[in-house]
Formats: structure tokens, sequence, C-alpha cells
């Protein structure tokens, strides 16, 4: 009750007070236990970053400085603790999926401007990465910059194998057969292939490979002790633009010139995504993990930006089209029994390129 009598107040407030923040840019670091996920945070912390960041942690391993720094709530209740730390960045610790600590890290605004968000290394991504597209009221505070999936090289081979095979035989036969690491590496925006020193050069090349079948999309970063160019991790923008470099089993892409209808493009998507009208050739439904896209729309100047995690998907209009830059609309699919033939045959069927002069129809 309270919460709706709050927003009815600002509903007023645009009016009279200038907008005075933007909205934070979000990056969640995700990865196996002990893949490194602290020792990333604890270097992007020490490492010059001119800024301002607030780190979430969401869970509790042993032995981190940090994380032994931080004393622990009681069993089960949500428990937050702040602590300042250097360069006036702020640390947060909590027991649920990060939500509320975001929430109520918006009553410190002003005090920082990145937000570091640390998933447990058993935790899917996907569920809160979607919630900054389902909870609006979060999302006019907050936008994903991007998922980092920190990679254990010694031992991620053998955790993918596992957890495919637990997965497999727990599943009933359509459902995803997809553990819970496959997924960490499907969901990410940037790989960091950490703790290098401890395989070969023969195994990092398995690795990479391994990898790239699972996530063709996402950049890769071979690194030890997740000593990475802090400008290859922050201000990702992961959402905004759309790259569409790398390619391989598990992504495909499409890309045609010129401009469709957004309606066109929007049932394309929800027909993959929920009614499950794209099969492989083995009559297998498209079991889409991520998508991301980049739209021409008829009568539309800006581009339209299109993602989803799972079955969420959010729908964004982004940077203008410059007067002379071909319009395109490309999409790229992460994810199983994805057949780029089948994909590119109904795509061209639900979305037609039209013309400026049909915009009209829209
Ligand atoms: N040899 C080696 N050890 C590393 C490297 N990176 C991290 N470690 C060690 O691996 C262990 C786990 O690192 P963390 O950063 O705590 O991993 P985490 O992903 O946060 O772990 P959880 O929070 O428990 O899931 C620590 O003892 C680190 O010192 C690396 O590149 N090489
Ligand atoms: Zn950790």
């Amino acid at each position: 009750m309270q919460e709706g009598a709050m927003s009815d107040e600002e509903d007023f407030v645009p009016d009279l007070v200038p907008a005075q923040y933007a909205p934070i840019p979000v990056l969640i670091i995700t990865g196996c236990l002990g893949a490194g996920k602290t020792t990333l945070l604890n270097y992007i912390l020490t490492e010059q970053h001119h800024k301002r960041i607030a780190v979430i942690l969401n869970e509790f391993g042993e032995g981190s400085a940090m994380e032994k720094s931080l004393s622990i709530g009681e069993e089960g209740n949500m428990y937050e603790e702040w602590l300042e730390l250097r360069n006036g960045c702020l640390c947060c610790s909590v027991k649920d999926n990060g939500v509320k600590a975001i929430e109520n890290l918006m009553q410190k605004r002003g005090r920082f401007d990145y937000i570091l968000l640390e998933t447990t290394g058993l935790a899917d991504p996907g569920p809160v990465a979607s919630i900054f597209w389902l909870d609006k009221e979060l999302g006019s505070d907050v936008y994903l910059d991007g998922i980092v999936t920190v990679v254990d090289a010694k031992n991620i081979v053998k955790t993918l194998d596992e957890a495919t095979e637990e997965a497999m035989s727990e599943e009933p036969a359509e459902q995803s057969t997809l553990g819970t690491p496959a997924r960490q590496v499907a969901l990410a925006d940037l790989l960091i292939l950490n703790k290098t020193d401890l395989v070969t050069p023969a195994e990092l090349d398995e690795i990479r490979s391994r990898l790239v079948a699972i996530n063709g999309a996402a950049a890769l970063l071979p690194t030890s002790r997740c000593r990475v160019d802090l400008d290859k991790i922050l201000d990702l923008h992961a959402y905004e633009k759309v790259d569409f470099k790398r390619q391989s089993l598990g992504t495909v892409t499409l890309e045609r010139p010129g401009s469709v209808r957004r309606r066109d493009l929007e049932s394309f998507v929800h027909g993959l995504l929920w009614e499950k009208t794209v099969a492989d050739r083995r009559g297998r439904p498209v079991h889409m993990l991520r998508m991301k896209g980049m739209a021409s729309v008829v009568g539309e100047e800006r581009r339209l930006i299109l993602q989803a995690v799972g079955e969420i998907c959010d729908t964004e209009l982004a940077s203008r089209w410059e007067p002379d830059e071909p319009r395109v609309t490309r999409l790229i699919f992460i994810g199983r029994h994805l057949d780029e033939s089948r994909l590119d045959e109904a795509f061209r069927s639900t979305v037609p390129v039209v013309s400026e002069h049909q915009a009209d129809a829209v």
C-alpha cells in the first residue's frame, strides 16, 4: 500500500525536478564454485577504474579476504551489511538474488556509478538477468551492462560433462538437458577463461572449443588470476550493441538488409520462444537460452534492440541510425536444437523486408 502511495507521488516529480540520476549499469559476475569470481571482483576494485563501484555479493565462499572481512548474518535471514571499500567503493552482501540489495542500494544513490553483482556459483544467472527487464521500477534505476562468466580452466571440461550427465538423468525427455555450468557459459557476454596457469596449451585449445561450441557469441579472454584489461569488462553495453563476429555450433545468426515491421518481428520471436514453432530437422523445438538482436523497423529512426534470456524477452529503442548507414536487421541465437536454415526460413516467412513507403502499414 505504501509503495503505491509513493509511486503516485513520484508520478508528479518528473515535471518539477529534472532527472537527477542516469540509470546505473549492473554487471553480473557468474561462474562455477571457485572459478575466480571474487578474485575478479577484488582485482577490479584494486585497479584504476575511475569509477565508484558498489559490489553486491550473493554468497559467502570460504577463503577470500573480502568475504572474510564481512561478518555473516544468521542463517536464513535476509542479511545485508555495508562496507566502505577503497576508492569510495561500497560493498554489500546478501542472501537473496541481489534485487532487494539493488533496491536498497538505490537509497545510497549518488555515491556510486557502477554495480558489480556476484552470483552464487550454483546459480543460473538467467533469472537474475531477466529481473532487470521484468521489474520496471528497478529498470528505471539500473540497467544490465552484461553478464561475465568466469571459467575455471582446470575444471571446466569435467564440470560440463558431469553436469550434463546429471541433468540428463534427472530431467524428463525434452526438457533442458543443459546443466547450470553450461547455462552460465551460454548466457555470458564475456567469458573469462581463468586459471590458465594450471593447464597446458593443448588443454587450453580443447577448453576453448568446448566453450565456443556452447556460446560462440561471447568474447573470450584467457587469463590467470583474472588479470584482464578493465576496459574489456566494465561498460560492456552488451545489450545495446549486438556483435556478430563469431559463430559456432550453439550459435546461429540471421542477418537481412532493410527494414521490417515491429509486429512481425515480435510475432517471430514469440513463436520461437513461447509457442516453439521452430524445430530442427529431427523435430526438436528450438531451446533458446539467449537471443540478442538489432532491428531496423519501418517508420522508426532508432534501432530496435531485442533481448531474451530463456523465455523472457525485452525490446527497447536505442541509438539513431546514421543518415547514410545501411539499415539492417540482425538476430543472434544461443541455444540448443538450432538449425540455421530452419530458423532462416521461419524468419523470412514471418518477417518480410518492407520499404519505407509501406511504413503506414506498421
Ligand atoms: N592457480 C590459480 N588459482 C586461482 C586463480 N584465480 C583464482 N584462484 C584461486 O582459486 C580460489 C577460488 O577463487 P575465488 O575468487 O574465491 O572463486 P569464486 O568463484 O569467488 O568462488 P566461490 O565464491 O566460492 O564460488 C582462490 O583460492 C583463488 O586464489 C588462477 O588464475 N590460478
Ligand atoms: Zn566468491
